[in-house]
């Protein structure tokens, strides 16, 4: 049996009077794919950035509960929240890198944490980038701005630059919803290979892509947490009748 990455217990969220989860409970397993689903605004997103505190940044949230990452509430007090983020990465819905070299987005994240060894720099350039299957394609223009890759190519970029840090957790909302069936396929191969060093959380509006990709699969509706099982079982056999209707199309 796998580790818990990632324990949620009574976890809830207010954006305002708005109650946006609902009493979460879930285990995320250790070096595993999960999949968040469900129609637009049940809460998958905000699910997702509750992992690396990202909704703290938003004016009028309230969020009680507890979410332990290696036995450690990542809301207590003393959390410091770069290294959080840190260990918890996150790569965005549109590839978001910076306007700077394809070199310097990937070094980034190391050197605010402090790097300047060149030789250092260069070898964890080399290996992020080919964690991220990319490094074949920009090893000899390390130097052009990123921005002028292809989109697919910008986000294997936004991953590198994730993993050049050596998080434990990737966090990704909707990795590929801004991409073209080929890249998306390149994504989806790189999440299967990922996944053996890494524990990925992935939201993704695409059911198939949810059946594709993941081990387990966690169907909110409404801000609950309706139904949360193995990948196979949830899509051939679910105990919920909400579930059901959803991943048969019956709404959303
Ligand atoms: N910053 C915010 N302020 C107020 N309400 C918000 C905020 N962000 C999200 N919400 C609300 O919280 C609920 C959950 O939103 P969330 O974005 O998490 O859903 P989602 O399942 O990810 O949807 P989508 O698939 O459309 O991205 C929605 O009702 C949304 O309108």
């Amino acid at each position: 049996m796998k580790h818990h990455a990632i324990s949620v217990q009574d976890l809830n969220l207010y954006y305002g009077d708005k109650h946006a989860l609902k009493d979460i409970k879930i285990d995320i397993e250790e070096k595993s794919v999960t999949a968040l689903i469900g129609p637009s605004g049940c809460g998958k997103s905000t699910f997702l950035r509750t992992l690396n505190r990202m909704n703290d940044l938003i004016s009028g949230v309230k969020i009680s509960g507890v979410i332990n990452v290696h036995d450690q509430n990542i809301y207590d007090n003393e959390v410091e929240v770069e290294m959080l983020r840190k260990q918890i990465g996150m790569v965005f819905q549109a590839p978001n890198p910076f306007p700077k070299s394809i070199y310097d987005n990937v070094a980034y994240g190391p050197r605010i944490h402090g790097m300047r060894n060149k030789n250092e720099l260069d070898q964890i350039v080399e290996k992020s980038l080919r964690g991220a299957a990319l490094w074949d394609e920009v090893k000899d223009r390390l130097k052009d701005r990123a921005t002028g890759l292809s989109g697919g190519q910008q986000q294997r970029l936004c991953i590198a630059r994730a993993l050049a840090v050596e998080p434990e957790i990737l966090l990704m909302d909707e990795p590929t919803s801004a991409l073209d069936p080929i890249s998306t396929a390149k994504i989806e191969e790189l999440v299967q290979e990922l996944k053996q060093n890494y524990t990925i959380v992935i939201v993704t509006h695409n059911m198939q892509q949810a059946a594709r990709i993941s081990d387990k699969t966690a169907f909110f509706l409404n801000g609950d947490l309706i139904e949360y099982n193995d990948t196979d079982t949830l899509f051939s056999n679910p105990e919920d009748q909400k579930t059901e209707d959803y991943i048969t199309g019956r709404f959303g």
